[in-house]
């Protein structure tokens, strides 16, 4: 479980986030919109611990991220736009070094499995990772987020610059990982992608979350509505 309560994060005399109180549970999707600026990587950053809060507190499955850094971040896999790995191993190679950053480690046919798992065909698993595409490359993340057993996966804007297929595939992947009982948030700017792999959807301006609504209750075309009506008052 994600929770956010009364969180707020400031830059000098700069609010970036403001007040923010929400809560994802296990096998929701909660798809974070807004435009450039709003908000939404420091909410996950905040996550992450990669920056401390103003106010307000931080929770994943419970746990103070402030106060038990270490312990949260056993919980959490991380998918960033560019997911960093190491270009001269290989994805089953990378795949290892990860899950042993997490103090796991399993027999090599079990990476294999995870990378397959994760939609990355098995003649891929033993080439370098220099010569794969960013939808590949965001397999790997995927992968390494089912090994580590992750309850709770970030991601921002996993699906900007991959092509339609790859977006469709990545999106198929989401769901698979939501029936897995795994707390989701995902920053992004695709509407479309929101409401089809999303159940819940927010929106952020200016660092407050002015909107919140489930997928179920809302369409494509008022989806649209609602976030332009936001952007341009
Ligand atoms: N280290 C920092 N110092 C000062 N201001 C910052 C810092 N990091 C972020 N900000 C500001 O906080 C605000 C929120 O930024 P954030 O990256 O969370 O936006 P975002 O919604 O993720 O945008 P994008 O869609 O462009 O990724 C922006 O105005 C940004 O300039």
């Amino acid at each position: 479980m994600l929770e956010a309560a009364q969180l707020s994060k400031d830059y000098g005399s700069f609010r970036a986030l403001n007040q923010l109180d929400l809560k994802i549970l296990k096998g929701e999707v909660f798809c974070l919109l807004g435009a450039n600026g709003a908000g939404k990587s420091t909410t996950i950053n905040l996550f992450l611990n990669f920056i401390q809060p103003s106010e307000g507190t931080v929770k994943i499955n419970d746990v103070d991220v402030t106060q038990h850094p270490l312990e949260t971040k056993k919980y959490i896999a991380y998918i960033p736009e560019n997911l960093m790995l190491y270009p001269n191993l290989s994805g089953v190679e990378n795949l290892q070094y990860f899950c042993g950053l997490s103090g796991k480690k399993y027999p090599t046919a079990e990476l294999h499995n995870f990378l397959q798992k994760a939609g990355l065909k098995e003649d891929l698993h033993k080439r370098r990772v220099g010569k794969y595409s960013k939808g590949m490359r965001q397999k790997v993340g995927i992968a390494i987020a089912i090994a580590k057993q992750a309850s709770a996966l970030l991601l921002d804007e996993p699906t900007s610059g991959l092509d339609p297929k790859a977006s469709n595939e990545f999106a198929q992947l989401l769901q698979e990982l939501k029936q897995t009982d795994v707390a989701i948030l995902m920053a992004t700017h695709d509407l479309f992608r929101a409401k089809e792999t999303g159940t819940h959807i927010g929106i952020m301006k200016h660092g407050k979350l002015v909107e919140k609504m489930t997928t179920e209750e809302i369409s494509h075309r008022d989806l649209e509505k609602i976030y332009l009506e936001h952007m341009h008052d």
